[in-house]
This record gives structure tokens, sequence and C-alpha cells, in this order.
């Protein structure tokens, strides 16, 4: 598992830390990694143009003394001072002293501050770290886009991304590496966050961080792998659990087809269908077992997933909220569901909007969801009392309490008609397999972009091709 921790966390954190440790010695550690990667980057040191864009607090410190380290394995060091008055005094002593050359970045005249982002081949961006407050402020927004052929590596954050949240407000630096200190912050996991930080490179510079204060987490292979239902010997087919599926309409009997589709290959032993595309469904997959009448007439399932293509065909809704069996809602159905009567279940739920879905369920619009994607799906999992996955870039799993989870594996083939249905079914069939909500729906994420990915290999996919792959994206993770 791959843990994310909050700023408040992480400076409490360092102070422990600062404590135990002789003065500086966090600072040097960071510095020191940063170095070793800007050089890492650079492949030969001696004589490179490496520009330090640096701001008022400590994360200008790490930039001006990883750059005195640049210094003195013979790059040409420039810092450009974004707060001259107040730039961090030891790190400019070091960065001088290792023949450094500094230039005041506030100052318009004579471009000097363009010169050199403009000629560099490396630029760091020490301008704010988990201190910062906002976007970028007007002068480091424009020194940042001066930087047009350089490598551009972030120190602790790419400056502009909010470290908690991921939300950029206004311009952030668009970096190809991040070299974060002691964890992992959200905002470099989750986006739009995660995709200005580029790669991300977590240093080890000896922060003590429970575990269980974690804000976020992402799933990895061997998490996935040891939650993955197998059947053990003995089982048969109820017991590895049925899923029903209530999607499609006459209108969309697509929805129906795609939604089992994905239900056969979450693990359940079988998958039941029960609704008006009982047709479209049986011709394509003779293994599923059909009806048209209500859901609760269907015969015994351990989980449902309700909603794709379901029109607006609140009674079988109502039926399957009735059941005392997980269930999934999707698409039409989180349209139709009252939040009370979610909320009333006694066996687990779990929601699954995309973001224009959750605007409408949360009354804002769709880009207020996108920018802030953490506060959106912990407000639905609260006021649904439910485990709520909000698809995307970035797909999050959250419950009404605890840390979210962040899906790692997903890719931008999945934005296709139909992928939706298809994670529905996925991990309905999950839930019908025995997994807790929040694990069904973070599995079924990592499986269907891992799908997604083998399906595209670099070429547009349907959603029926992500549905096919996710048997091997299963062999994938169970190695
Ligand atoms: N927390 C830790 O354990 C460690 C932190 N270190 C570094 O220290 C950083 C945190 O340092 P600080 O607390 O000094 O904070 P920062 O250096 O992140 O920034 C705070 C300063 O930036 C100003 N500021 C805030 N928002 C701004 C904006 N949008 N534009 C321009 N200026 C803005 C504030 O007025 C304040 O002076 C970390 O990100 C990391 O780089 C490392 O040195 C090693 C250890
Ligand atoms: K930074």
């Amino acid at each position: 598992m791959r843990s994310a921790f909050g700023v408040a966390e992480v400076r409490a954190a360092e102070r422990a830390a600062m404590a135990r440790g002789p003065e500086g010695a966090l600072m040097r550690r960071a510095a020191a990694a940063l170095a070793a990667e800007c050089a890492r980057l650079l492949g030969r040191v001696y004589g490179s143009r490496v520009t330090l864009l640096v701001g008022s607090g400590d994360n200008g410190g790490d930039a001006l003394y990883a750059g005195a380290r640049l210094a003195r394995r013979g790059a040409g060091v420039t810092a450009v001072l974004l707060a001259p008055d107040r730039a961090h005094p030891g790190g400019l002593a070091a960065l001088r002293a290792a023949g450094g050359r500094v230039v005041d970045g506030v100052d318009e005249r004579d471009g000097r501050a363009e010169d050199a982002v403009a000629g560099a081949r490396l630029v760091v961006d020490g301008i704010v770290g988990i201190g910062g407050r906002g976007g970028l402020r007007e002068r480091a927004a424009h020194l940042v886009a001066a930087a047009r052929t350089a490598t551009v590596v972030a120190v602790d954050l790419p400056s502009g991304v909010d470290a908690d949240t991921g939300e950029v407000r206004g311009e952030a630096v668009r970096a190809d590496v991040t070299v974060t200190f002691g964890a992992y912050k959200p905002g470099l996991l989750v986006d739009p966050g995660r995709a200005y930080a580029g790669a991300v490179r977590l240093v080890d510079i000896g922060l003590d961080l429970p575990p269980e204060r974690r804000a976020l987490e992402a799933l990895q292979y061997a998490d996935v792998a040891r939650l993955l239902p197998v059947p053990a010997g003995e089982s048969d087919k109820y017991r590895r659990g049925v899923v029903g599926v209530v999607a499609g309409s006459a209108r969309y009997p697509g929805a129906a087809v795609l939604c089992v589709a994905g239900a056969l290959h979450g693990g359940a032993g079988a998958v039941r269908y029960a609704g008006p595309a009982a047709d479209a469904v049986i011709a394509r997959f003779p293994e599923a077992l059909v009806s048209a009448g209500p859901p609760s007439k269907a015969g015994r399932v351990q989980a449902w997933a309700v909603g794709p293509g379901l029109g607006d065909d609140e009674d079988r809704l109502l039926d399957v909220l009735d059941a005392d069996v997980p269930v999934l809602i999707d698409a039409d159905g989180l349209r139709l569901a009252d939040e009370r009567r979610v909320r009333a279940r006694r066996a687990p739920t779990l929601l699954t909007p995309h973001a224009g879905e959750a605007a409408a369920l949360l009354g804002v619009d769709r880009a207020r969801v996108e920018s802030a994607r953490l506060a959106a799906v912990r407000e639905l999992a609260a006021r649904y009392d439910a485990t709520v996955l909000l698809k995307g870039s970035t797909t999050l799993v959250a419950d009404a309490e605890g840390p979210v989870r962040v899906n790692p594996t997903g890719t931008a083939w999945l934005a296709t008609a139909g992928s939706g249905d298809v994670l529905s079914g996925l991990a309905g069939s999950l839930l019908a397999a025995g997994l807790a909500a929040r694990d069904a729906g973070s599995v079924a994420a990592y499986l269907h972009g891992l799908a997604a990915r083998h399906a595209a290999d670099g070429a547009p996919v349907a959603a029926q091709d992500v549905a096919e792959a996710v048997p091997a994206a299963w062999r994938d993770v169970r190695g």
C-alpha cells in the first residue's frame, strides 16, 4: 500500500524528528537527495546550467542547498530569488560559497531572471512547498513560463498545487519530476495536482509517520493480489457468489450487455440479469441467468449492481434497494436514488458516479468536482453514509470516514462510452464474491485500468475490449 500524509501530519513528524536530531539534519538529507536526482537527470553535471527558483521558505532552502552541491560539482548554478529579503540565509550562504550566482527575481528591469530560466538545462522549483497557499503569484508564473526547454524538477511538490487536496487555484509549475520528502502528499496522487507532478520520487528523510494517520492510500499489485477472490477447492458457483445485474432498458440495451460483461469477469460464480434487456443479454452471454421480471423474484443473489441504462425505471431500483445484500448504484440509478433511502439501508451501498453525476448529486457544477475531487468524494460518502467511487482521472474511493483510496492504474483510454458500465458489473461481481464495498470498488478500478491498458496497447478501445481484457489484468496481478 502506498500511503500519503496531509501537511499537518508531516509537520508534526518533522517537529519530532527535529527534536531528535542535530539542527539542519532534515534539510541536509532533503537537499542531498534532491541534488542526486538533479545530477541523475543532467547526466553530466560539470558545465550544466541549472537555475533555482527560490521562494521565501524552507522549500527555497532545499533548492539552495541542493544547488550548492551541484555547483561544487561544476554546474553553473543561478538562484533567482522571488523574495530577495527573505530567502533562506544558510542556503544562500552555501550557494555563494560554492560559487553559485544569485539574481533578484522581482526586479524586472534587466531581464536577468528571465535569461537565467530560459538558458537553463534544469530548473529547480523551490518557490513554495507544503507552506504554499493558492496558485503561483504573477511574477513566479511569468518566470516559470520562460522555462520552455528545461527539465523541471519540483522540490517536495509543484508550486501552486495544494499538498492536501491536489487542487490548483490559478497557475502551477508543471514538473517533469517531483522529489518529495518524508511522505507522499495527497496532492501528488490526486488530479489535477498529480498531472502537474510528473514522476514522483519519494525520499526518506527519517520522518516517523504512523500509518493510521494516513489521509490517502493507493493499492499496489501485492494488495490487489491479496484481495482478489480466489475460489476454494470446495467452492461451487453459489458459494463463489451470484451477482445480480439490473441495467439497460428498451432504449439502452447495450448498457445491460456491458454491465454483464464486466460482471462475468469479477470473480462471482454466476451472473443473474433481471430487466427488459434479457434477450439481448442471453444472446450475447449464454452463461448468464436472465429474467424479465422484478429483481426480487429473480432468485438469490449476494450483491446487486443497478443503474446503467436503467432509464426511469424507479420500481426496479427500489426493489433492489430493499434487498438486504450489498448494492452498487451507478448512472441512472444515482439520479433516482433518494439520499434518505440509501442512508437507511443496513447492507453496504457503493455509489459509482463520474464527475458529472457527482456534481448533480451535490448541486454544484462539474468543474467544481473535477477541481476538488477529494472534497467531493468525501462529502458524498458522508451525505449518503455509503462508499463512494468517484470515476475519472485518479478514481477515488471513500467511506464516510477513514483514508480515501486513489486508483493508480487509470488511463485516458477509459474515457470511452460504456466503460463505466463494465466497471459497475466488475465491482458488483467483487461485492458478490464477498469483498467489502471499499475493496470491491478499488480492486475493480485497479483491474479496469490495467485491462484498458492491455486492450488499448496504444490504440483506441471500446468498452467491450476492456471487459474482455479483464482476465489478462487478473493474470498480471496474480503473477
Ligand atoms: N516538513 C519537513 O519535514 C521538511 C520540510 N522541508 C522543506 O520545507 C518546506 C516547507 O517549508 P516552509 O514551511 O518554510 O514553507 P514553504 O517553503 O513551502 O513556503 C512558505 C512561504 O511561502 C510563502 N507563500 C505561501 N504561498 C505562496 C504563494 N502562493 N506564492 C508565493 N509565496 C507563498 C509564505 O508566505 C511563506 O513565507 C517543505 O515543502 C520542504 O520543501 C525540508 O527542508 C525537509 C524537512
Ligand atoms: K516546490
